[in-house]
């Protein structure tokens, strides 16, 4: 029991820490405001109360750029659709949504809610609409581009119906706003997407719907929840489908479907073909005078290592350094890092021939909106590019065709029967498409050879039909845009300031259905990010010997290539250096070869350099502050990728300040086999040596699950070591003289793993407490929100 007290008592201190500090922040302005204000002099008060008064009527300027109502009806357009994406999805969902909404009534347009202030949206009329697009990051917070929006009108806010409204603009031709319900009058649709293995399951969507509500505004329809480790594509399409007609009522349309409308859609992209004679090419992809490097403006790090860290034949498991020196960027244990990749030449040739490219592949093009009003009015952050270059850097041509786009962009093109026919039930039986397409991995390119191969098969030229072409602006439109992928750094800021690593194993999909391998559609899919980093491996390991050098082609154009590939040129992603790089086609085995080709000085063994376009992103995934913390640590796999940066760091602390207190340090690791999977061994059990110089119960935890007849998972493991974890978790108060309890953390598979350690812990309190697993789960809970248990978890 004394423990159990122990455990109530010292929630109590931190809990009751947070509510009181909750509690002076929301009545600062009486508790200290009148103080500071009685100690003013008459004057002062005078000044301070017109700075006030100026700095409320500056907020209250209007500014044009980032009213989305202005930019709304400068384009002519009635609809505003929101996204808020963190990878891509949401922003992708908004962008087809805009297309499949759009008719004579319905004019949308899709922006950034970065680029905008939220407190516009007041100025909305009640024949024009909002939708939002919300996906959920982290554990249930806002993406990055929404962050300001949900700080004004959530998290400022105590609860939904908070009566602290944010003060929203008062638009001239609107009524004034109520005071209570500024968004009275304003209509908005809702879809969130998340997945069910994240606790706060579309929290992001849930919140600010709410609050929406909450401030007087009205919802059309439901509020969309999409699922990702269900059918987020479903989701979407059952919500569109109930949602779609009352927003077209909403807008005075008629409430028809258009379910039955197989015509083309108007092209929100055009292809201009330019000058082949001039020189396009402009530079760096994200090109400018960048001080600042983000998302948006990535920093091309000089790879320093990449290698291979365990023998095993039927997987790669990767480790790759990059160098961040001179880029003024910053990592700590627990970050990420963001990756741009590129697809291989062997996607891009197959998409490239399907749409009938390959001979104009390295032609300057520039992808330009036909809409002179659109707020983008490129597609590419480049003027020129080629087609190639498009589908390599630029655009996700990988992922199978979803069943909507199949609907909206591919079967209006469809002219022969054929082709309809075949066509036909993958866009509209949800159950076709997940057998064909979906399993089969059938990617834009695969989707077009199948039409042909059936056409071919009908004799459709025979027949006096017209065969199935896909225009390339509709194939431009079809595909999302190539996301960076988001990786834990492997390494600690601390101990390598400049040089984060990152440990990946590469992913290789096969389609699963019989359909799909008897259409022959069954060949391996690989993941791109991490195929992209294993061609980084090869290139650098001289895995490509077919060097440009050796080629036999002897004209001009080859030899400027090889030229431009040895210089010290810092092009990257231009039109020549895109070129260049393709010229090494024969090294077909591999999986990858196209690369982000720049030599850089300094950097590892001469002509092998390359650099890779990345980012750092900030995380909350954090060591505790003191080092007295013991801390629990459970990454099987690659979740050991932030825990091998925590060791790291522990380590040289323990080095560093022998005669200051540690706490244990514990290590859950786990994966396949220990010949063929340990990854890091030695490193980690020479830290742990360290470590255990001023912690000495540390240690490394391992399980391997194929090493025994029965399967063993690290969750196991803390089962087995449950009194060891149970002292760790509770009783290091005493021993460390009132130092906070241990710190949790997690990292890898979101849907299996990381449910059953939270559920292993808490049977293992539960045990030893002797109070219920409800109770137990509570406490589990509990830590979670005090950040004593953190995850950064995947599905
Ligand atoms: C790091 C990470 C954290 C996530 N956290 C949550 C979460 O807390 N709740 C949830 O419902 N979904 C969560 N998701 C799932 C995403 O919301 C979902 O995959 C969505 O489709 C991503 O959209 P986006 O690509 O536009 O960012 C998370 C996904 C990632 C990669």
């Amino acid at each position: 029991m004394a423990t159990q007290e122990g455990i109530e008592w010292g929630d109590m201190v931190i809990v009751s820490s947070v509510v009181i500090g909750a509690a002076t922040f929301l009545l600062r302005k009486y508790l200290f405001g009148n103080k500071a204000a009685q100690e003013m002099t008459i004057a002062q008060r005078a000044a301070l109360e017109e700075a006030q008064k100026i700095g409320v009527e500056k907020s209250k300027q209007h500014n044009p750029e980032r009213d989305i109502v202005d930019k709304m009806r400068k384009a002519s357009k009635n609809v505003v659709i929101l996204y808020g994406s963190q990878t891509g999805t949401a922003e992708d969902f908004a962008t087809r949504l805009s297309k499949d909404i759009q008719s004579q009534a319905v004019r949308p347009l899709v922006l950034d809610p970065e680029l905008y202030d939220w407190q516009y949206l007041s100025r909305l009329r009640s024949d024009e609409l909002v939708i939002f697009v919300l996906a959920t990051a982290g554990e249930g917070e806002p993406t990055d581009n929404m962050e300001a929006w949900y700080k004004a009108l959530v998290s400022d806010a105590e609860s939904p119906d908070d009566s602290d409204v944010p003060e929203f603009c008062q638009a001239d031709d609107n009524p004034p706003l109520d005071e209570n319900m500024p968004l009275q009058g304003i209509s908005y649709a809702m879809f969130g997407l998340g997945n069910n293995t994240y606790e706060q399951f579309n929290h992001h969507a849930r919140v600010v719907d709410r609050r929406l509500l909450a401030l007087g505004a009205d919802r059309i329809g439901e509020r969309g929840e999409g699922d990702d480790d269900i059918d987020i594509e479903e989701d979407f399409a059952r919500w569109k489908d109930a949602t779609l007609p009352l927003i077209r009522q909403h807008l005075g349309m008629s409430t028809l479907s258009d379910s039955g409308d197989e015509s083309a859609p108007e092209p929100s992209w055009k292809v201009v073909e330019m000058d082949a004679s001039q020189t396009w090419a402009k530079g760096e992809l994200f090109s400018g005078a960048v001080t600042t490097y983000d998302s948006r403006h990535p920093f091309a790090a000089p790879v320093t290592a990449a290698v291979e860290l365990t023998p095993a034949a039927d997987r790669h498991l990767l480790h790759v350094e990059v160098d961040l020196a001179g880029s003024g960027m910053r990592h700590e244990a627990g970050d990420h890092i963001g990756v741009y990749p590129t697809n291989t030449d062997e996607e891009v040739d197959l998409l490239l021939a399907a749409l009938g490219l390959l001979d104009k592949a390295d032609a300057p093009i520039a992808v330009q909106a036909t809409d002179p009003y659109a707020p983008q009015q490129q597609l590419f952050p480049v003027e020129a590019t080629t087609y190639r270059a498009a589908f390599r850097h630029y655009l996700e041509i990988t992922t199978p065709v979803p069943r909507s786009q199949i609907k909206s962009l591919v079967l209006p093109f469809a002219r022969s029967e054929a082709a309809r026919t075949f066509l036909r039930p993958l866009a509209e039986d949800k159950d076709v498409h997940a057998a064909v397409v979906t399993a089969g991995c059938m990617s834009l390119g695969r989707l077009i050879n199948a039409v042909r191969d059936v056409e071919k098969q009908a004799d459709v030229l025979g027949n006096g039909e017209e065969p199935f072409v896909l225009p390339v602006h509709a194939a431009i439109e079809l595909c999302p845009r190539l996301q960076a992928r988001l990786y834990s750094i492997s390494s600690s800021g601390k101990v390598h300031p400049e040089r984060p690593t990152i440990t990946a194993v590469v992913l290789q999909y096969d389609a699963k259905t019989e359909q799909a391998v008897q259409a022959k559609m069954g060949a391996r899919r690989c993941g791109v990010a991490t195929n992209y980093l294993l061609g980084v491996l090869r290139y650098l390991r001289g895995d490509r010997i077919v060097d440009l050098e050796a080629s036999n082609d002897n004209n001009d154009d080859n030899r400027l290539r090889t030229g431009h590939l040895l210089s010290q040129s810092a092009e990257l992603h231009t039109v020549a250096d895109l070129s260049s790089v393709s010229a090494s086609r024969d090294a077909k085995n591999y999986l990858l070869q196209s690369l982000t080709l720049q030599p850089s000085p300094g950097s590892v063994s001469n002509k092998r350099a390359l650099t890779m376009p990345v980012f750092i992103r900030k995380s909350t995934f954090r060591l505790p502050v003191d080092n007295a913390t013991p801390v629990i640590m459970v990454g099987p796999g690659t979740g050991l990728a932030p825990m091998r940066a925590f060791v790291q760091e522990r380590a040289q602390t323990a080095r560093a300040n022998p005669d200051q207190p540690m706490g244990t340090t514990l290590l859950f690791f786990g994966a396949r086999t220990e010949s063929k999977d340990y990854m890091y061994r030695e490193e980690l059990e020479k830290l742990f040596e360290d470590i255990q110089q001023v912690a000495p119960e540390s240690q490394i935890i391992t399980a391997f699950s194929r090493d025994q007849p029965q399967k063993i998972y690290v969750q196991h493991r803390l089962k087995e070591n449950a009194e060891l974890i149970y002292r760790t978790l509770l009783c290091e108060q005493q021993k460390l003289n009132g130092a906070s309890r241990a710190h949790v953390y997690v990292c890898g598979d979101a849907k299996n793993m990381a449910k059953d350690v939270s559920r292993a812990l808490a049977a293992l309190i539960a045990e030893r407490e002797d109070v219920s697993e409800d109770v137990a789960s509570k406490w589990v809970s509990e830590m979670r929100k005090l950040s004593r248990y953190q995850e950064d978890v995947w599905s």
